[in-house]
């Protein structure tokens, strides 16, 4: 649906030069929603902007539905920016219109009748949930009706992709999660591709698909997001999940430790088996829970426990044996003391 071809945008300001994007290149299948996370000056908009050319990659190729983008004239690609909507952090409608008139306006670009205008706003209204809110100005909705009134607008030419912003990050975490359940029933019920870029990793576990991590405008991890959070390979993105599923312990709590301490992610259907009680029913050990819990990423459950074995060092060793025959992730954290 979407290719993205060794694509660098560089920046030129006040004579000096700053990489945005360098050599990026990914694939967003058809009807997925894919997240980009990163920090603040990862490269995030740059990249996202690139996709409708918002910004011109300096080198690179854009595909959209096979049609290579970065290529076409003027009047071709304004056609081709039809089927990308786009939804911003701070939404950017109009003030002197009304909601009506902001998800018209859209519509009127693209030489549509009256009638036809009024029915397809009254039908995105609908879909967004402010049907009744269509005569208010923008200044009368709280952040949330704002941020449908963009969605609505987005999707007045039927796009094909959606792009977002970080859409949801001037938003409390309530309506935060509105906004996302959203995006996911339009995603399911209009088949539309999303990708959206974010610096909250919550945003990413909620709804993505599919998940790149980027840095210093290169993208260093991705993945599917349940594999990603089962086993991120780099520090930053342990860093970001680390402050989602909160799956490290204080220092002061293992400090006082006797045991071997470990910690374990269960995945899918096993999460779910009492593969703890297991442990304790087959090894002569001791142990203590510190921590767990179990988290679910796209309905599919992810259990982190972090535990204390006490006892012998050949018992403690069988049942890590045992433990990782079973599971497909096991970190020793502390060895004894
Ligand atoms: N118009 C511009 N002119 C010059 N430099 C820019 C411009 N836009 C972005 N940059 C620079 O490109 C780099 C990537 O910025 P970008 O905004 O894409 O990152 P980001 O991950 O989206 O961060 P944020 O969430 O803060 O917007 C940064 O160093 C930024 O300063």
């Amino acid at each position: 649906m979407i290719e993205v071809r060794n694509v660098t945008k560089i920046y030129s300001a006040k004579g000096k030069e700053i990489v945005g994007v360098k050599d990026v290149s990914l694939t967003v299948q058809k009807g997925e929603i894919f997240g980009i996370v990163g920090y603040s000056g990862a490269g995030k908009s740059s990249l996202l902007r690139c996709l409708n050319l918002l910004e011109k990659p300096t080198s690179g190729e854009i595909l959209i539905d096979g049609v290579s983008i970065t290529e076409l004239d003027k009047k071709s690609l304004r056609k081709e920016r039809l089927k990308i909507g786009m939804i911003f952090q701070h939404f950017h409608l109009v003030s002197a219109k009304t909601v009506f008139e902001n998800v018209a306006f859209a519509l009127k670009a693209a030489n549509k009748s009256k009638d036809e205008i009024k029915q397809k706003t009254i039908e995105l209204l609908k879909l967004v949930g402010l049907e009744s809110q269509s005569e208010q100005y923008p200044s009368q909705l709280s952040g949330g009706q704002k941020q449908r009134v963009g969605i609505a607008r987005a999707l007045a030419n039927d796009p094909k992709v959606l792009l977002c912003d970080e859409a949801t990050s001037a938003l409390d975490p309530s309506t935060t999660k509105s906004i996302l359940n959203l995006l996911k029933s339009i995603n399911k019920k209009l088949g539309i591709t999303i990708v959206l870029i974010t610096h909250e990793m919550e945003v990413v576990k909620d709804i993505c698909h599919r998940m790149a991590v980027m840095q210093d405008g290169e993208i260093i991890e991705l993945g599917n997001v349940y594999d990603i959070f089962a086993h991120p390979k780099e520090e930053l993105t342990k860093t970001f999940i680390g402050g989602v599923l909160q799956m490290n312990l204080p220092e002061q709590l293992l400090a006082g430790r006797k045991g071997v301490v470990i910690k374990i992610h269960f995945k899918g259907a096993v999460a779910e088996e009492a593969i703890v009680s297991e442990l304790f029913q087959n090894f002569n050990l001791k142990g203590n829970i510190l921590h767990g819990k179990i988290e679910y990423i796209q309905e599919t459950p992810l259990g982190i426990f972090i535990m204390e074995l006490i006892g012998d060092a050949s018992e403690i060793e069988k049942a890590i044996s045992y433990i990782t025959a079973k599971l497909d992730s096991l970190e020793v954290v502390k060895h004894a003391a």
